[in-house]
């Protein structure tokens, strides 16, 4: 068996081109959502994500507003410009990106984010919704998981799901989305302390890998004809590499590679957040 490929690329060009058309009926209402995006350092893969992200709004019609700061940036001087944004109407949504360089915590950043204008919805107080059960905006990358399993119709209701990993930003508020009702997944949440991984990734109907730790998970440690997730991107001498081994392939019935897969949905789930809330806006005014 070689593996069919969740193809996160294809997929967020045709979420963008939907968003594109609902941009269009926001400006009609006189609306520009605007994305914002605060970049603290130096580090490559942050800046290379943040460039995409604005490129994406270009591409649908999103305004874009870039704050860079040194990586000298002090706390203080983080949370004023955090606070401009909460501040600035032409901004509609924003994010701080992750992670922040040396003594700035991230915790502490995204709680000084206003929750109603979190486009990545990692604000303690929209994750504290999510586990209510509360509308608000949902993290991108768990996001961009159950939207690529759904638009492909791979079946949740009933699924035995083992998720690698138990970060913030993926492995825990994606057992969240799983288990909401509209999802009716089962999931068993694993970590870097689970004794006998493997012995719960072969039970599952589905894989998310996502511990960040490369070729984590190899073909004995998954059921044939399981789906398999790779969330983990690690910057090796010899490339990017995911969670998932080339092995896999051979055994599972689909993989989201890493490139190609996770990344691109991630994209379009921000986009996703920043036009639902410039909707709501706009749906106040009507
Ligand atoms: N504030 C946030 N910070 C971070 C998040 C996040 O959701 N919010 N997630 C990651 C980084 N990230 C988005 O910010 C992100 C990572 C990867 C990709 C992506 O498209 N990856 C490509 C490969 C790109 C490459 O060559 O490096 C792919 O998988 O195809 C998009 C977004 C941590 N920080």
């Amino acid at each position: 068996m070689t593996a069919e490929i969740l193809d996160g690329k294809a997929l967020a060009a045709t979420i963008k081109a939907e968003l594109k058309e609902r941009v269009a009926a926001l400006a009609e209402q006189g609306i520009v959502p605007g994305l914002g995006t605060v970049l603290v350092g130096d580090d490559p893969g942050s800046h290379s994500y943040v460039r995409g992200k604005h490129r994406d709004c270009a591409q649908v019609g999103i305004a874009s507003i870039e704050v860079e700061l040194p990586a000298s940036t002090s706390a203080a001087e983080l949370e004023s410009r955090i606070r401009e944004l909460n501040d600035d109407p032409a901004c509609t949504g924003f994010i701080v990106q992750l992670p922040l360089p040396g003594a700035l915590d991230d915790a502490w950043a995204l709680e000084l984010v206003d929750p109603g204008k979190d486009a990545d919805g990692l604000h303690p107080v929209n994750l504290g919704r999510l586990v209510l059960g509360e509308p608000a905006p949902l993290p991108c990358t768990p996001r961009g998981i159950v939207e690529l399993l759904r638009r492909n119709g791979i079946e949740l209701a009933g699924a035995e799901v083992c998720v690698v990993g138990r970060g913030t930003t993926v492995g825990r508020p994606l057992g969240l989305l799983l288990t909401r009702k509209s999802e009716n997944a089962t999931v068993t949440l694993c970590h870097t302390g689970t004794v006998d991984l493997a012995a719960h990734t072969r039970r599952a109907d589905i894989v998310v890998a996502a511990a960040g730790r490369p070729g984590l998970l190899t073909a004995e440690m998954v059921k044939p004809g399981a789906v398999c997730v790779d969330v983990g991107i690690t910057r090796t001498d010899a490339g990017l590499q995911g969670d998932v081994d080339a092995s896999v392939h051979e055994v599972a019935s689909w993989v989201a590679p890493v490139p190609g897969g996770v990344g691109p949905m991630t994209r379009a789930m921000l986009l996703t957040n920043v036009v639902e809330r410039a909707e709501a806006l706009a749906s106040t005014r009507a």
